[in-house]
């Protein structure tokens, strides 16, 4: 692949006593959103973790943009250019949702128009400014770590599970702002185990098993061919 934003080469991670992930070897594009699929446990959100800093890699590289980043601390690597939504979400609670926001920009107050962006893609957002933020929904909160991530430019989004738990509607809102979010050029690695919406957004497909990627190639590949689905990730589905 020419030029990705983020390179994995043969990176290792230990969890405790346990080996859980065993030579990751991953290209995510620029521009564009790369699925990142596979069964329970394959290991998606320790890779997310991993990338992220969260977890130190035993063996192996991992590369933003030219630059190494296994080894730095997870602020480093936030402040090399990633935007992580975890699966957790990693709101702060006791902070108003206007405090979450402001906390999450790097580099100072956010610009009003990226502010705008946020508001008009998660409007309860505006609504529930000065709210605290564990008293919104769990549908708000969702939003609420999906706009800290993107409340500045950033050179790639992790974004792990953003629907899970939410209900239809909640998502459909999430849909759209992850494809503006992807309409205005942005790079993004995405764990997402509703296949539907995995479909709609994803361009690129990395599947995990047992610590390991396993299948790569596009999301038309993979989604139009059910019998592939079911081999490596036990999914029994419809295809058109
Ligand atoms: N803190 C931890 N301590 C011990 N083992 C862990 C820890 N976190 C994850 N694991 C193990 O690592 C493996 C990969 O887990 P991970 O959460 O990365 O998988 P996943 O593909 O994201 O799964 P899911 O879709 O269920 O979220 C699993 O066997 C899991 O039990």
């Amino acid at each position: 692949m020419s030029d990705p934003i983020l390179t994995l080469k043969g990176v290792k991670t230990d969890i405790a006593q346990y080996h859980i992930l065993h030579g990751i070897d991953l290209e995510v594009p620029r521009g564009g959103v790369t699925m990142l699929l596979g069964r329970n446990g394959a290991g998606k959100t320790s890779t997310m973790r991993t990338i992220m800093g969260l977890w130190t890699p035993r063996a192996g590289e991992i590369t933003l943009d030219g630059t190494r980043i296994d080894g730095l601390t997870p602020s480093q690597i936030a402040r090399k250019g990633i935007g992580f939504v975890p699966e957790d979400m990693g709101i702060f609670s006791d902070l108003t949702v206007e405090e979450n926001l402001h906390l999450a920009a790097l580099a100072g107050r956010p610009s009003p128009e990226r502010m705008d962006w946020v508001f008009g893609a998660f409007p309860a957002l505006k609504t529930f400014l000065h709210s605290t933020a564990g008293n919104l929904s769990g549908g708000q909160k969702q939003m609420l770590s999906i706009a800290r991530a993107v409340v500045e430019d950033r050179a790639l989004y992790l974004i792990d599970e953003p629907s899970k738990g939410l209900a239809p509607a909640i998502v459909a809102t999430l849909a759209r702002a992850l494809k503006d979010l992807k309409a205005r050029g942005a790079s993004i690695l995405m764990v997402e185990q509703n296949f539907s919406l995995a479909r709609a957004l994803g361009d690129t497909a990395a599947v995990m098993d047992d610590g390991k990627i396993i299948w790569t190639g596009t999301m038309a590949e993979l989604s139009s061919d059910a019998a592939l689905m079911e081999r490596l990730m036990g999914l029994k589905m419809e295809t058109t």
